[in-house]
């Protein structure tokens, strides 16, 4: 299979370099974004193809990823137009807000094969999180190659479109949610005497084990948190003193405002 980007930023080269230690080769990957200097170097560094326009990603490729920011998408889209008509590629959208209907509206046509998508940056180590949801032109063959790209790098959930703006705020922001609060612990280690890296690689792992635990544990995260909290313990003392400064309102509202701002 040819795999395309249009657009080489944070989350395109996440997935290429996620796919690539997964086996898939450098040559069977074709890129182009707005910067020559930068997709050019990319290329060199990694031996993936450049081309020279996006329509010429689309001619070489059999799925061709959509990794723009949402404020080029029309321009972008309308650009590419006939190519996508012409080579009738899957056309997978990471563009966070815009819905296939939407791109369907762009390119003018509703016999286009659209796959949208949410990944998060962890796809770059195999630990993604993707929210898929296909278009009714995708054939449950081509889906099907699309979802196994992703279950290469990550877990895969194939959700309702109804639901993205929600799944941006579990999973495709969240990272960057998490990286937040492993750096406030770690910074919480730091104002006892520890050094940062060294209090970032502990927050880190504790995170790490943490999320694990959970993932392979019967009991729910809230039992999870009583079986740390000894009576009259250290645990219980902290979790009361966050909570006092609002912990899970403050994460509601940052859910809400993701989502929020996801349906513009
Ligand atoms: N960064 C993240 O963690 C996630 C991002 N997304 C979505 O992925 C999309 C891309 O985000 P990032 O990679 O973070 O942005 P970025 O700003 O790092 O990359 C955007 C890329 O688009 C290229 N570009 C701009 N105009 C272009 C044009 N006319 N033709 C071809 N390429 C063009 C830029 O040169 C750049 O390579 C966005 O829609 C974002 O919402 C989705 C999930 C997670
Ligand atoms: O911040 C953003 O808009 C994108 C969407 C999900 C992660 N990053």
């Amino acid at each position: 299979m040819k795999i395309g980007f249009i657009g080489v930023g944070n989350m395109a080269k996440a997935i290429i370099e996620g796919l690539m230690s997964k086996g898939v080769e450098a040559k069977n990957i074709f890129i182009h974004s707005a910067h020559k200097s930068n997709y050019e170097v990319y290329s060199q560094e990694t031996g993936v193809s450049a081309c020279e326009s996006n329509s010429e990603v689309i001619e070489k490729s059999d799925v061709v990823f959509l990794a723009v920011k949402p404020i080029v998408v029309e321009k972008v889209l309308k650009e590419v137009k006939d190519s996508v008509l012409t080579h009738d590629p899957v056309l997978v959208s990471v563009v966070t807000g815009v819905s296939v209907a939407e791109l369907e509206d762009i390119l003018g046509s509703k016999d286009v094969k659209i796959v949208r998508t949410m990944p998060n940056v962890n796809v770059e180590i195999g630990e993604g999180m993707t929210a898929l949801h296909k278009n009714d032109n995708v054939s449950d063959e081509d889906y099907q190659l699309v979802k196994e790209l992703f279950e290469k790098i990550g877990k895969v959930a194939d959700i309702e479109e109804k639901d993205f703006s929600t799944f941006v705020a579990l999973a495709g922001s969240s990272p960057a949610f998490v990286y937040f609060f492993i750096d406030s612990l770690a910074r919480s280690g730091v104002k006892y005497g520890l050094n940062k890296q060294k209090a970032t690689q502990i927050a880190a792992q504790a995170v790490l084990g943490s999320a694990l635990k959970v993932l392979k544990s019967d009991k729910t995260p809230w039992e999870l948190v009583d079986d740390v909290s000894s009576p009259g313990g250290t645990t219980v003392a902290g979790l009361l003193a966050m909570e006092e400064a609002g912990f899970m309102t403050s994460i509601v509202k940052g859910v809400d405002a993701t989502i929020s701002k996801d349906k513009g």
